[in-house]
């Protein structure tokens, strides 16, 4: 990476981040890293780290010198948030490049050795300054990582050339493509570290380690020119190839992993000087991708989804929940309690009968089970998990939970009553959450005095797996319960996107019109296996009829009959999915929906398909557009995503959803949107916003109001303004 340091002090007034160093009587130089809250590299910490280094080398009562970062945190990596600044700085003739100039020139090539005593996070540039210093010392629970694939990025600080120095190809290819962590004792095993030692220790064993590589007790290793862990050429060649093709079947769709392995390639050919400079090469070019942007709108809207204007802000802080009761054990029941139980929480199962009860509890047992035959859980931790679970046919052990999830089916009156039941068996603070996915809370809250604490905890099926949460407040759901819920998200390491109430809250409503869009290119012409191809070559893990037969044929007309009542100007009636049922069919659990599957699930396109789409255009009244067979794979992406965008538009428009960044994570951990497309108003706005609202123009005057474009984005497409400006800005601009 490129820069210059004045233009960027002469941009700021304070500096972002420092070193400090402190010589001590035994004339080691300790060079601190001090960047809160993770110690990352901006451009100051380089520079700083650089005139630290500089100092040491310059005084002569400085011998060696220790790196480390403050708080326990070695460093998290070169700053993110200064990436949008290189970008534009890049225009200007660059002047120092860090990784050959700085940290192996300068750090690496010293006359004095350094050693890194490292605790918390070495990532990213934060590991690669590691690996330049002559010695490595952390403690068990350092973690050590090269995730910059994870953001569109290889490694530029010469990570791709010294890493598989350290640990060998096969296992540095896996920490890169796969963006893999390792803790302190495996790092010590795959010859990362050199010691490990207790926290307590770390200074003072790093400390004596640069002494005893001064007066030759030790080696003075310069990691970039070791190669004793190196496979030789041919080896090496092999196993590059290999991980082409592994890289090319599961990450089709991008080329940043397959730059990684040229660079990576180029060092052990031509040597690691070679290396480097294709490696500086290529992060800047990559910098600048498209997949970059993406991945790093990705990260911070990643984190910003917790952060909720008039919640997260008051300074509440979260209750401590520990007993969670779950009312249902079916799938979405068993899931949760799954994900809650291997977060340490009790849970108490709560069913109708005792076959129900068994049936649940034998679920969440199979899921636990499952981890434990995939090496992911160890036998003793399954009865240790398992024992935390207590099934119950009754209300009467629930007076001390903390919080109830209801899960039980999305039957309006049922959920009446069960909300009223709560309200008379928890004690007042217990939170009450619904996990519905369509009904409105109001509605479910009605019979009780207790809105202020009913919430929406909305999880994605499977609940153990899926990453995201959808939290659903009223106008009346107090703010206090809102961050105790955001609390155990994070604790059960699911994302949470906070959202306001209405039909399918915000994943199933912006996507509802998804696979209406799809049916209504298949009434006028086009294949169903054709549709959801594209889709999938798009980036989705499945097409939409895929994911019909997935969800099932029962549950998608009764989550389409909501949304019919109350969107009908913009509902398409498909009569497919009816005459398929008709056909007896609903979707994979009944082995043939859309698909034809086997007994191990395998879909396998079905040609007595075409026979149904005809008798559905039929009845419909539709024939064969000619201008539709016509369609690019880019319009057919198109037509079935910007009827979604245009939904996601009234979602903000209404405040259900109050940030696009909060859209684009509910799109891509709710409904599998590609994350290196950057989510779908990400997207959105790379098209931009006139062409979108354009394109829905257009079509709406052939197919209707379901094409028509709602008045939030035409505002913004008239008046050129980003789809996240607020409304205030849009009027602001009238
Ligand atoms: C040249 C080099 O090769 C290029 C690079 O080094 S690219 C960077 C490589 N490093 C990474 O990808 C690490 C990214 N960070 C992470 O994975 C996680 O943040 C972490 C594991 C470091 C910490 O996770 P966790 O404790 O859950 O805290 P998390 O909420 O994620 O982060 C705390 C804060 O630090 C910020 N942060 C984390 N890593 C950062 C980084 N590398 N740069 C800038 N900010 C960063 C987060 O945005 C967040 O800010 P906020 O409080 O304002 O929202």
């Amino acid at each position: 990476m490129k820069t210059t340091r004045s233009r960027q002090i002469g941009e700021r007034e304070m500096a972002r981040g420092k070193t400090e160093m402190e010589v001590g009587s035994d004339g080691v130089a300790v060079i601190t890293i001090i960047n809160p809250p993770v110690n990352s590299l901006s451009i100051d910490v380089l520079f700083s780290l650089k005139e630290s280094y500089e100092q040491a080398l310059r005084r002569i009562d400085v011998k060696a010198i220790v790196v480390t970062g403050q708080n326990g945190k070695f460093s998290g990596g070169f700053d993110i948030t200064a990436f949008d600044g290189i970008r534009g700085r890049m225009t200007v003739q660059p002047e120092i490049d860090v990784s050959v100039d700085i940290i192996t020139d300068i750090f690496e090539g010293a006359k004095k050795p350094s050693v890194a005593a490292i605790d918390g996070l070495s990532l990213g540039g934060g590991l690669e300054i590691a690996m330049a210093c002559h010695g490595r010392v952390c403690t068990s629970s350092a973690q050590f990582g090269l995730p910059e694939l994870q953001l569109g990025l290889i490694p530029g600080f010469g990570g791709t050339q010294r890493l598989p120095r350290l640990v060998g190809l096969t296992k540095a290819l896996e920490m890169m493509l796969l963006s893999k962590a390792i803790k302190g004792d495996e790092a010590l095993t795959v010859g990362l570290v050199d010691a490990v030692v207790s926290p307590q220790e770390l200074l003072k064993t790093a400390r004596q380690w640069a002494l005893d590589i001064v007066e030759v007790r030790r080696p003075w290793v310069k990691t970039l020119y070791r190669n004793d862990k190196i496979e030789s050429l041919s080896d090496a060649r092999e196993i590059l190839k290999f991980a082409r093709m592994q890289t090319k079947k599961q990450a089709a769709n991008l080329s940043h992993p397959l730059v990684c392995i040229d660079v990576i390639e180029e060092g052990i050919v031509s040597g690691p000087r070679a290396g480097l400079q294709k490696e500086a090469k290529s992060f800047q070019k990559l910098l600048f991708s498209d997949t970059c942007k993406s991945l790093v709108n990705v990260f911070f809207a990643q984190r910003s989804s917790s952060k909720v204007p008039r919640v997260t802000d008051l300074g509440l802080m979260p209750r401590n929940i520990k007993k969670v009761a779950i009312l249902g054990g079916g799938l979405m029941g068993s899931g949760i309690a799954t994900a809650l139980l291997l977060s340490r929480y009790t849970v108490i199962l709560k069913e109708v009968n005792e076959r129900f009860l068994q049936s649940g509890i034998g679920r969440v047992k199979a899921n636990l089970h499952n981890r434990v035959k995939k090496g992911k859980m160890t036998k003793e931790k399954f009865d240790i998990t398992i024992s935390r679970l207590i099934g119950v046919l009754d209300y009467e052990s629930f007076k001390d939970v903390d919080m109830v999830i209801e899960a039980v089916i999305e039957n309006i009156s049922l959920k009446q009553k069960i909300f009223a039941d709560l309200e008379r068996y928890c004690s007042p603070n217990c939170i009450l959450a619904s996990n519905t996915s369509t009904i409105d809370l109001s509605l479910i809250g009605e019979k009780t005095n207790s809105m202020d604490r009913i919430i929406g905890a909305h999880f994605f099926s499977p609940a153990h797996i899926m990453p995201l949460l959808e939290i659903v407040r009223t106008q009346k759901t107090s703010p206090q319960v809102i961050v105790d819920l955001l609390d155990v998200g994070k604790k059960i390491r699911k994302t949470p996107i906070v959202v306001g109430s209405c039909t399918g809250f915000a994943v199933n409503r912006m996507f509802f019109p998804y696979p209406q869009a799809a049916l209504l290119l298949v009434d006028h012409g086009l294949d169903v296996y054709e549709i959801d191809h594209i889709v999938t070559k798009f980036g989705m893990p499945m097409g939409p009829f895929r994911l019909a037969d997935l969800v099932g044929f029962g549950v998608a007309m009764a989550t389409g009959m909501q949304y019919l009542e109350n969107f009908p100007e913009r509902c398409y009636k498909s009569l497919l999915i009816p005459i398929l049922m008709d056909d007896k069919r609903a979707g994979e659990a009944s082995s043939k929906g859309f698909y034809i599957y086997d007994n191990k699930r395998k879909p396998t396109p079905d040609p007595e398909i075409k026979k149904f789409v005809e008798k559905a255009r039929t009845m419909a009244g539709t024939t064969s557009d000619p201008k539709l067979i016509k369609l690019t794979e880019k319009d057919i992406i198109e037509m079935v995503f910007f009827p979604v965008v245009n939904e996601a538009c009234r979602v903000l428009d209404e405040g259900i959803a109050v940030k696009t960044s909060d859209l684009d994570i509910a799109s891509i951990m709710g409904m599998g949107f590609p994350p290196y497309r950057g989510g779908i108003m990400f997207w959105a706005e790379s098209l931009g916003t006139n062409y979108i609202y354009s394109r829905l123009v257009e079509w709406s005057k052939t197919y209707g109001d379901f094409f028509k474009p709602c008045s939030y984005l035409e505002q913004r497409a008239k008046r050129g303004i980003s789809l996240s400006s607020s409304t205030i800005q849009v009027k602001s601009h009238l």
